[in-house]
C-alpha cells in the first residue's frame, strides 16, 4: 500500500541558517502520528514542506502519493485538511456563519463560498454535525461560539473536504482543560482506515489513544520517530525538550514531570 508521507534527506536552508536537517520519515497506512519539539524546533517548517508551501532546499518528499515537482499542489492540498490556530485571521470572515454552513465550506476548500449544494452534500454536513456532538451550533453563528467551539467546528469543516490527511497544529492551544478534552475526544474519532493524522503540541497529556507514533525534533534534526512506547521515555524527550523530565502514563495517556535531579524541591 502507498505510504501516506515519506521524507528522505530533507534538508531546508534559509538565511543561511539549516531549519530542517536531514529530515527522514514515513507515515504508513494506519499509523497516527503525534509531532513535539521546542519552540522553534521547526514543527511549523515542516508542515510547510509537507503542504508544499516551502521548497526543500535538498532531498525528496512525496504526500499521500504526490511526489512534489511531479504533481498539482492545488490537488494535493484539496486531500489533506489543516487546522491551525493561525487559521484564526480568518474569524473576521467566519464571525457571520452558521455552524452548519461553515461545515459545508469544507466542503469547497474556501471559506464563505456556498455553491449550489445538493441535498446529499447537505446531509454529509449534517451528519458530521451530529457525529461530532455540534448539533447544537447548527444555526448559531460563530461569533457566538467558545473558543473550543470554534476549534471543534474547524476540525468538522476540514473533515468535511474527507481529507486523507489531518493536520492540526497546536488545536488545543489557548483552552481550558473542560475545551480541550472536548478537542481530544473529537480527535480520538478521526482515525479511519483511510484518513491520518498528524497532531503537533506542545503537551504530551494531548497523545490520546488515537496517536500510535510519535517524531520528536529538535534545532530542526530527527531525535527520535517510532511507536508511542518506544519515543516517549524519559531520556528522549529530555534531550528534546533541554529539560531534564520523566513520563508516566495513566489512563494510557503520558504525563510529563520535570526531573528535579538538583532535589531542589526538597
Ligand atoms: N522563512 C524563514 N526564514 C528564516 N528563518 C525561519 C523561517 N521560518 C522559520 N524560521 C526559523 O526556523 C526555526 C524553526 O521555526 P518553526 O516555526 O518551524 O518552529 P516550530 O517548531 O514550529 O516552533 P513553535 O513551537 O514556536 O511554533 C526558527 O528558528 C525560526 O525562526
Amino acid at each position: 500500500m502507498e505510504k501516506v508521507l515519506s521524507l528522505s534527506n530533507i534538508i531546508w536552508r534559509r538565511n543561511g541558517d539549516t531549519i530542517l536537517d536531514n529530515i527522514s520519515f514515513e507515515v504508513n497506512p494506519g499509523e497516527q502520528w503525534a509531532v513535539l519539539g521546542l519552540n522553534g524546533a521547526g514543527k511549523t517548517s515542516l508542515l510547510d514542506i509537507i503542504m508544499g508551501y516551502n521548497y526543500p532546499t535538498a532531498g525528496s518528499a512525496s504526500v499521500i502519493g504526490t511526489e512534489f515537482g511531479r504533481a498539482s499542489l492545488p490537488e494535493m492540498r484539496k486531500r489533506i485538511g489543516y487546522v491551525s490556530s493561525s487559521l484564526d485571521k480568518f474569524h473576521e470572515t467566519l464571525n457571520r456563519e452558521t455552524g452548519l454552513n461553515i461545515i459545508l465550506s469544507g466542503k469547497f476548500s474556501s471559506f464563505g463560498i456556498y455553491r449550489d449544494i445538493d441535498e446529499e452534500t447537505k446531509k454529509h454536513a449534517e451528519q458530521l454535525l451530529n457525529d461530532l456532538n455540534l448539533n447544537h451550533l447548527a444555526d448559531r453563528t460563530y461569533n457566538t461560539f467558545s473558543q473550543g467551539e470554534r476549534r471543534r467546528i474547524l476540525i468538522g469543516r476540514a473533515l468535511m473536504g474527507q481529507p486523507e490527511l489531518l493536520i492540526l497544529d497546536e488545536p488545543c492551544s489557548g483552552l481550558d482543560i473542560r475545551a480541550r478534552e472536548d478537542v481530544l475526544k473529537i480527535v480520538n474519532r478521526i482515525p479511519e482506515e483511510e484518513r491520518h493524522l498528524l497532531y503537533v503540541t506542545h503537551h504530551i497529556e494531548e497523545l490520546t489513544g488515537a496517536i500510535t507514533h510519535v517524531l520528536l525534533i529538535k534545532d530542526g534534526r530527527i531525535v527520535a520517530a517510532g511507536p508511542k512506547g518506544e519515543v516517549l521515555t524519559g531520556s528522549l524527550l529530555s534531550d528534546t525538550y533541554k529539560t531534564p523530565v520523566k513520563v508516566y502514563f495513566e489512563n494510557e495517556r503520558p504525563w510529563l514531570v520535570i526531573d528535579d535531579v538538583e532535589g531542589n524541591n526538597e
